[in-house]
């Protein structure tokens, strides 16, 4: 039987001819990451397994970003917590604050993922890795000890949709909008439990900046999993990161898929989810004028080095609105030595921007960017949820850095080019 992209990687990870959605597979793992709120939990249920080693250290990563530089005695003590277990298990893949940053930056950018991998993490984002052709999602912290135990997991495979891109993006557009394309038509359980495949001329004007934006917030419309085939620009980006080896699995042609989303992103304008949740999408220029507080640019969504170059292209010479801050957490250690390269972080400087540490920072609401009651945000993330960033009355809107920068100079919601 055809089959498609995810039911490939989960069949050979299964070592099975072929496997249909709903099947219960048992696949190995390629990659189990954990962060500093989940991993301590996952470790918990590691050691009530009975396991005394990781299944492979070289295959468990472990990050400290959520929250990092602590920003209360709780939080210092989960760091430590982390910390401890990394001691006790000889973990060799460990990004303590300072060499490493948001986790789903830095697991593409340092090379621990290739094609046709199943990635595992205990963050929902972990969808992320699919823009490198990966199997990847996110578990629950018992699913993550048995995973780092037994080098296993158990999986129902997907029903898949498959979404074609086709056309070239006008000026402006990047992976942002294209995935809030995608929430406003399909909402947030519009897939559930399904694998998002992509394909289509379209992907070819995307580069893995805007991919792994996409697969990062796919799993906002209840996604299991979402994945990009493997082309030249996957090539060209693994080429100097990744040391092992790997086979590129490709979909059949005939494969069956639930249901089909085509998108020209020629006719993808500007996109921004209002207050909240991220399907309440509106064209920017529906909503324009609303005053806004803080602008965030940052995150596993758009804090990487390229959404740093567009905002810093809108900020050029510019400055922020009096009435309004905006914090630039750059996502890994990486991309804010590239951005101080390129002269980006002189430009958010002299516009008037605060830069954090890569780290996750205010995205989910931690410190460094919290909220307070009718406040409004303009934000490069992915979540809008009521309190996601602070107070229970305040309200933030999602969006791309080109928007959220040109708002930040405006003091209110813009289109890039009113900037
Ligand atoms: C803390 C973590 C479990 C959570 C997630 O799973 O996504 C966080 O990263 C988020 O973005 O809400
Ligand atoms: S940056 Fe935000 S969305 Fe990403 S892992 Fe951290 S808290 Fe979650």
């Amino acid at each position: 039987m055809p089959m498609t992209l995810t039911q490939k990687i989960l069949a050979k990870a299964s070592d099975k001819v072929e496997v249909v959605p709903g099947d219960i597979v048992e696949a190995r793992v390629d990659l189990v990451m954990g962060h500093d709120v989940l991993m301590p939990l996952a470790f918990e249920a590691f050691e009530e397994t009975g396991a005394t080693k990781l299944f492979d250290v070289n295959k468990v990563v472990a990050v400290q970003d959520h929250f990092v530089p602590a920003p209360d005695v709780k939080s210092a003590e989960q760091s430590k917590r982390l910390k401890e277990y990394v001691k006790k298990y000889s973990m060799v893949n460990y990004f303590e604050l300072g060499r490493g940053g948001v986790c789903h930056t830095i697991i593409p950018e340092k090379g621990f993922v290739v094609p046709g991998d199943v990635a595992v993490g205990s963050d929902s984002h972990t969808t992320t890795y699919g823009a490198l052709g990966a199997f990847a999602t996110g578990l629950g912290s018992s699913e993550i000890g048995v995973s780092m135990a037994l080098g296993k997991m158990w999986f129902r495979v997907p029903e898949a949709i498959k979404v074609v891109l086709n056309g070239k993006p006008g000026r402006y557009i990047g992976g942002k909008d294209v995935i809030l394309e995608i929430l406003r038509r399909i909402g947030t359980d519009g897939a559930r439990y399904c694998s998002l495949e992509f394909a289509g001329d379209g992907i070819k004007y995307l580069d893995i900046d805007d991919r792994l934006t996409i697969c990062n917030m796919a799993v906002e419309t209840g996604a299991k999993n979402a994945i990009f085939e493997v082309d030249s620009i996957t090539n060209e980006y693994l080429q100097n990161r990744v040391k092992k080896d790997f086979d590129v699995l490709k979909a059949d042609d005939t494969a069956e898929y639930k249901g089909e989303i085509e998108i020209d992103l020629s006719k993808v304008v500007p996109l921004i989810a209002a207050p909240h949740s991220p399907d309440n999408v509106k064209e920017v220029h529906e909503i324009k004028g609303v005053k806004v507080d803080q602008v965030y640019i940052g995150s596993c969504t758009n804090g990487r080095i390229k959404d740093l170059r567009e905002a810093a292209e809108i900020l050029k010479g510019k400055k922020v609105n009096e009435n309004t801050r905006l914090i630039v957490v750059p996502s890994s250690q990486e991309v804010y030595k590239q951005a101080l390269q390129e002269g980006l972080i002189d430009t958010f400087l002299e516009a008037g921007a605060a830069i954090g540490p890569p780290t996750c920072g205010a995205c989910c609401g931690g410190h460094m960017g919290l909220l307070a009651s009718g406040e409004v945000c303009v934000s490069t993330t992915n979540r809008n949820f009521i309190g996601r960033m602070g107070s229970k009355e305040s309200y933030v809107y999602l969006t791309s850095p080109y928007v959220a920068a040109a708002t930040a100079v405006a003091g209110k919601i813009v289109l890039p080019e009113e900037a």
